[in-house]
Order: C-alpha cells, then sequence, then structure tokens
C-alpha cells in the first residue's frame, strides 16, 4: 500500500519534470528560431552575409578601391555571369576602410540595414558620363542615411536587360520608408536603348549625369585603357581619321562619348528635362560640397552631406571622405581614380577642343548650364 502511493508520487513527479522539460525545449527552439529569424536567416532567399561583401570587395576591386567600368565589364559580361555574383552585387557597400572594428559595426549595421526594408526599382539612376567622376559621386551621396545604392555597376539597361526586370530589382539593397534606392552605370548615357528601356521602368526616375570637360574625359578614358594594355597605340593615332587633315575619328568610344548633346537627345526622346540633373566633374573635385548640396536638393534629400565631410587629399590631389560612415578613418578613392594622365601634344588637344566646341555650346543650350569647357 505504502509501496504503490511512493510509486505513484514518483510517476507524477517525473510527469511534470517531463511537461517542465518538454516546455523548456519548446522555449529553446523558439528563442532560437527568433532569432535566427532576426538575423535574417530564416528567408527562402539566400540572405546578404558579410564575407560576401568582403569577398566581392577584394574580387573585383581591392580594398578601398572601385572597380572600373571596364572591370565590371569583365566580372558581369560574357556569358560568364553567376548567381553569386547577383547576391555579392545586390550586398556591396560602401564599406572599403581597412579598419577592422569598423567592419564588425558595419556588420552589425548592415544586417539589421540587409533585414529590414524591402528591395526597391532605383528611384535615381547615375547614368553617366565615363570617367566624369561618378563613382565619386555615388560615393559621397551613400554618407546620406537617406540613400542606399548598389557597389558596383549593373549594366541592366545596357548588358543585361533580357534577365528581366525582378533580376534587376533583386539586385538592389533593402531600404526602408523615406531612403531612396541608387545605382550607377556610366554607359547607359550612350546606350541607344537604355532611355525607352529606363521609362518603361519608372517615368518617374530622376536621372543623373555627371559631366565633364570632354577633352579631358577623352584623355582620362584613353588611361584607363592604356593601363590595361600597354601596346596600345597613341592618343593621336586613335583620335584622328587622318592626321593630315586633322579629322576626328567620331568612331573611337573616347571621343564619341563626349558628345554629349548627342547622346542627351536620345534621352529627352522619353524624359523631360526637369528629370535630370547635370553635375560638374570640375565642381565636384573643386567644390564637393557645392555640387552635393545640389544633388541632394535634387533628390529631394535633406542637407546632410556636407563641406564638414570632405578634406583635400593633397597627395591624391582630391578631395576625400573625413569619416566615411561607418568608419574612423578617413577615405580616399582608389588607384583608379586620379591616375596621371600622359602626355598629350597641344596641338592634338586644341584640335579636339575646337572639334568638341559645337557640340558642348549646343549642349550649354539644351542643359540651360555653362560649364565653361570653352
Ligand atoms: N574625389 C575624387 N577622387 C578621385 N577621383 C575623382 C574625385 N572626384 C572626381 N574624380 C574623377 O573621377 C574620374 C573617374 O570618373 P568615374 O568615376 O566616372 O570613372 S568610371 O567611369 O567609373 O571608370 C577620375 O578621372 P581620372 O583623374 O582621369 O582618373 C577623377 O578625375
Amino acid at each position: 500500500m505504502g509501496c504503490s502511493k511512493w510509486r505513484a508520487a514518483l510517476n507524477v513527479g517525473h510527469l511534470r519534470v517531463q511537461s517542465r522539460l518538454s516546455v523548456f525545449l519548446t522555449m529553446i527552439v523558439l528563442v532560437t528560431y527568433l532569432f535566427y529569424c532576426l538575423n535574417g536567416l530564416c528567408d527562402s532567399v539566400p540572405r546578404p552575409v558579410f564575407t560576401q561583401r568582403a569577398h566581392l570587395h577584394e574580387r573585383i576591386s581591392g580594398r578601398n578601391e572601385e572597380p572600373d567600368a571596364a572591370q565590371d565589364a569583365a566580372q558581369l559580361g560574357g556569358g560568364t555571369f553567376n548567381a553569386s555574383l547577383v547576391r555579392d552585387l545586390s550586398n556591396s557597400d560602401t564599406n572599403n576602410n581597412n579598419n577592422e572594428d569598423d567592419d564588425d559595426n558595419n556588420n552589425s549595421n548592415m544586417s539589421i540595414a540587409n533585414t529590414f526594408g524591402s528591395k526597391k526599382f532605383p528611384q535615381a539612376i547615375i547614368i553617366g558620363v565615363k570617367k566624369g567622376g561618378t563613382r565619386a559621386l555615388l560615393e559621397f551621396l551613400r554618407i546620406h542615411p537617406d540613400v542606399r545604392a548598389v557597389g558596383a555597376e549593373p549594366h541592366f539597361f545596357d548588358r543585361f536587360y533580357d534577365k528581366g526586370l525582378e533580376w534587376y530589382r533583386n539586385l538592389m539593397p533593402r531600404t526602408l520608408e523615406g531612403q531612396i534606392t541608387m545605382e550607377k552605370t556610366p554607359s547607359y548615357f550612350i546606350t541607344k536603348e537604355a532611355p525607352r528601356r529606363v521609362f518603361a521602368m519608372s517615368r518617374h526616375t530622376k536621372l543623373i549625369v555627371v559631366v565633364r570637360d570632354p577633352v579631358t574625359r577623352a584623355v582620362s578614358d584613353y588611361t584607363q585603357t592604356l593601363t590595361k594594355s600597354p601596346g596600345l597605340p597613341s592618343f593621336q593615332n586613335l583620335a584622328f581619321r587622318n592626321s593630315t587633315t586633322g579629322l576626328i575619328d567620331t568612331s573611337w568610344s573616347a571621343v564619341r562619348i563626349g558628345i554629349y548633346s548627342k547622346h542627351l537627345e536620345n534621352w529627352l526622346r522619353f524624359f523631360p528635362l526637369s528629370r535630370f540633373l547635370f553635375v560638374s566633374g570640375e565642381r565636384l573635385v573643386t567644390d564637393p560640397a557645392g555640387e552635393m548640396g545640389r544633388v541632394q536638393d535634387f533628390l529631394g534629400l535633406k542637407r546632410v552631406v556636407t563641406d564638414k565631410h570632405f578634406y583635400f587629399n593633397q597627395t591624391k590631389g582630391f578631395p576625400c571622405l573625413k569619416k566615411p560612415e561607418g568608419s574612423s578613418r578617413p577615405r580616399c578613392l582608389g588607384k583608379s581614380k586620379g591616375r596621371p594622365h600622359p602626355q598629350i601634344p597641344d596641338g592634338v588637344l586644341l584640335r579636339l577642343r575646337d572639334f568638341y566646341r559645337p557640340f558642348n555650346l549646343k549642349f550649354y543650350q539644351m542643359t540651360g548650364h555653362n560649364f565653361g569647357w570653352d
């Protein structure tokens, strides 16, 4: 009798322990699941992880350096596009500093930024021009808390349009209410199909064009190609169709890109002038804060990026960022920006300047802005 009482008491006790244990285990499972979800790991879509971003920067740009457009093309083009790069592209961010603490800091910030919000089509695109100063502009804009941008150039509207709009949207970083999604691909400006395609995405897209003296731009373009192909013919050999008559070869892309009025005409068939902002590449170097003020106004953003953010780096010869967001170190653009240009004979530059003059005047007239290149 006494024994069965004890046995019954033991059984009840055992059951209680068992049910407590199962409640406890359920709690652990729930808490773990919640923790994973909050860290963005329970979506069906693969989630950005910092190591992928770091990997991308190492692969395509090296630390503290951004890829040249041509490097991007090599990475993305030729049918060798791969899924991990799509993920990488969507996650690449401004964080190119060398400070490990900053990286850690940003790791948690970025995981929050990459968990909340949604991927939207860009409301504003830097469409050109190659070698105009597009990277500097994008990096300066990314300090703004209400701007989120793809780090690498997506080349959707020129090279990867057949991948579809959803593919493109998926490349974008997540944004919260009130934040602007942006990307930059300078080749859009000279791509015939790009205006119609951007218009088909959204007629409200804001278009930013960084323009620079087309002669200097052509030399900059040539310098970039020369770095990659040291055996390249001289600038004058490529620029002239006939060196005795001084006929300019407009089929050479370094020359053709600088005929801004022609490319703009193509865009104006789809977008009114009010949808464009023309940023002076020269002023972006001499007065970055002033130019950034115009850009922020155009984008409807609070003027957060001001002269406090810049300092002039004498060695580099360019304005650099004092303290990029999330970093304790100053940062300049990488080695592929601000390369020394080769010496081009004065006569060649003068001839090129004469060639561009009428196109420049037309461009000033079209934009209502004298860029002072003549
Ligand atoms: N702050 C700052 N730091 C470094 N470089 C600067 C900066 N602002 C403008 N620039 C000018 O940007 C030129 C490169 O232009 P892009 O970034 O449009 O080039 S690319 O088309 O993306 O390859 C690059 O051209 P090069 O000097 O010929 O290299 C620079 O003159």
